[in-house]
């Protein structure tokens, strides 16, 4: 079996929250949430090194696995605990940058072929999505549903793996059944009536991940 070839990660992430702001991720610290994502869209570096260098000293200071979404350079540049990249990022970023800095790596993947890309980068973790619809992100493939979702599991074994795309606080517990070590969320917290309650049930739920 293909073993990462970047810095590991705990087999289980527990639950990883993906937001959009440096509040958010100190709320989530403040509440407990040991795995998390940074994921600012489309702006340019300068416009965003001031949050990404702020949320990884956050990162830091609560022990935590911060992961930045796509703005690899910053992320090498203020030594975060990871970055996640997509399968277009891939193709552009600096993989041998990423893994000498020390850096852990996410990657995520939609279907098989795609697990077959991740796999070959040997990364820290693949990201297993969309589960169900998502209202988050215009997505070009179908929801994968849990049934492909658990045959994604049995096939990368004891791979570190987290889930994506549409899972609620309902939804969670048969997504955890799948075996994922890691339920990634973003409406699930971030447009709840209660953010506070919904991350601690959903802590409960998934735990914080191992250490
Ligand atoms: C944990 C996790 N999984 C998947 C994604 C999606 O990443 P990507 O394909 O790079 O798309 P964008 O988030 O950049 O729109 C993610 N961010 N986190
Ligand atoms: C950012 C993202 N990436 C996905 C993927 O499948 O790669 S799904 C997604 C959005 C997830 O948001 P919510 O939890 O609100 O559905
Ligand atoms: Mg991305």
């Amino acid at each position: 079996m293909v073993q990462p070839n970047f810095p590991t990660v705990p087999q289980r992430l527990g639950l990883y929250p993906v937001v959009d702001s440096v509040e958010w991720i100190e709320r989530l610290l403040k509440a407990g949430v040991k795995t998390l994502q940074l994921r600012i869209k489309d702006k340019r570096d300068e416009e965003v090194e001031s949050d990404v260098s702020a949320a990884i000293e956050l990162g830091r200071r609560f022990d935590a696995r911060l992961f930045i979404n796509d703005y690899w350079q910053l992320a090498i540049k203020h030594q975060a605990y990871g970055v996640h990249l997509g399968q277009e990022d891939l193709e552009t970023a600096d993989l041998n940058a990423i893994r000498e800095a020390g850096l852990r790596l996410g990657v995520s993947t939609h279907d098989d072929m795609e697990i077959d890309v991740a796999l070959a980068a040997r990364p820290s973790y693949i990201a297993l999505g969309h589960v169900f619809p998502t209202q988050t992100k215009q997505m070009p493939s179908a929801p994968q549903g849990l049934a492909q979702l658990a045959r994604h599991i049995t096939r990368l074994g004891d791979y570190p793996t987290v889930a994506i795309g549409g899972i609620s606080l309902e939804r969670a517990p048969a997504v955890l059944e799948t075996g994922v070590g890691s339920i990634a969320v973003v409406s699930a917290i971030t447009q709840a009536t209660d953010w506070q309650a919904a991350t601690a049930q959903l802590l409960q739920l998934a735990g914080a991940g191992d250490e």
